[in-house]
């Protein structure tokens, strides 16, 4: 209750910081510290270490507060956010503990890469293993893929070896992450010229298309203050939008062209918008969602996972509900017993 007055106070006054936390999850070797390291440095990382367990990195930045308009990001009423990444390894001797850092999420962006066809296959289970395991702030209406309650996006990644491979990969999708590793090689200038050709795995066809790309960091950065609004400036949201929406412009880091699962049918699209809509594409992902065991709310607890404490936050969060009973790694924002039902179904809960 401390921290749910202390923040409101701050809101009110229209003062100090927040912050959003977004988990960044997918198989291992995908290039999640990768690319972790990109939005956070701004640099590319020549030979990240494994991950162990999860590495949290903060990426500052400002929005406008709920005064302002809801896309000022600059002037005298601009506040400071932090958004943690917690970049949680895909290894999987940390599979049975993994679920400890799924706590108080407002975000998850998943990773997979283009050249390993499975590990976007596999999103499905850490969409489901989150949703089951994990605790939630500010959670949607109504669950995504696996009941995933939180804003996700999708990033395909290794699009340099995909294209080598002759793997399928789409046009505008292929732009963006083209353009991210030829960042990550440390080959964009400030400037944003793209260096000689003969520098680009690939050969000239993907320096032509990271060219005239638009900056993927972008599409990130928006997903980011997406997750800034929907938790501090819930206000100046639109209302949630149903799932039965139909279709809806892409993100731009969206890798969801090739012909496999990781979509979500057009009856269940995101509600939530990052001005352009970040949805998932337009195949079936409910089909093997629902007969997958990792199925949202199926999940036994994990043997790691019964009668654990709280695992320690980087900042101040809401007070944690353990009970005799406690299994799960699940938090309560209210400090009561009742746990996600209530929390994913009620928008006045969104711990602002
Ligand atoms: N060719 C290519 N290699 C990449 C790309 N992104 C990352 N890599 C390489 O892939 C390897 C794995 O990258 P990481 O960022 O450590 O992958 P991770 O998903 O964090 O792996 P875990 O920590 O095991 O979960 C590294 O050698 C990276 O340099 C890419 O876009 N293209």
């Amino acid at each position: 209750m401390f921290w749910r007055e202390r923040e409101n106070t701050e809101q009110n006054s229209g003062v100090l910081c927040g912050q959003v936390r977004v988990l960044v999850v997918g198989d291992s070797g995908v290039g999640k510290t990768s690319l972790v390291h990109l939005i956070v440095k701004g640099i590319p990382v020549a030979r990240p270490a494994p991950s162990i367990g999860c590495t949290v990195s903060v990426k500052h930045t400002t929005y406008g507060n709920a005064g302002s308009s809801s896309s000022s990001l600059k002037g005298d009423s601009e506040r400071d956010f932090f958004i943690e990444l917690w970049d949680v390894s895909g290894h999987e001797r940390y599979k049975d503990c993994r679920s400890l850092f799924y706590s108080q999420i407002n975000g998850v962006v998943f990773v997979h890469d283009l050249s390993q066809r499975r590990t976007k296959t596999s999103l499905q289970k850490w969409a489901a293993e989150i949703a089951a395991t994990g605790t939630f702030s500010a959670p949607l209406g109504s669950g995504g893929p696996g009941g995933l309650p939180v804003p996700y996006i999708v990033i395909g990644n290794k699009a340099d070896i995909a294209a080598k491979e002759g793997k399928r990969v789409s046009s505008g999708n292929l732009v963006d992450v083209a353009r991210q590793w030829v960042e990550k090689q440390g080959l964009l200038p400030s400037s944003e010229e793209l260096p000689l050709t003969e520098t680009f795995p690939g050969g000239g066809g993907l320096i032509a298309a990271a060219k005239e790309a638009r900056y993927d960091k972008e599409a990130v950065m928006k997903f980011f203050l997406m997750l800034i609004r929907r938790r501090y400036f819930s206000d100046e949201m639109p209302a949630p939008r149903p799932w039965s929406i139909p279709s809806a412009p892409r993100a731009t880091q969206r890798i969801d062209d090739d012909d496999d699962q990781w979509s979500i049918p057009s009856a269940q699209r995101l509600p939530q918008r990052i001005d352009d809509n970040f949805i998932e594409d337009d195949q079936s992902y409910s089909t093997s969602v629902s007969s997958d065991p990792y199925k949202y709310d199926t999940l036994p607890p994990l043997p790691a996972q019964r009668n654990l404490t709280p695992p320690p936050t980087l900042y101040p969060q809401q007070p944690v509900s353990v009970t005799e009973n406690y299994s799960f790694p699940r938090f309560s924002l209210s400090g009561s017993s009742e746990i996600n039902a209530a929390m994913r179904t009620k928008r006045s809960d969104i711990n602002v």
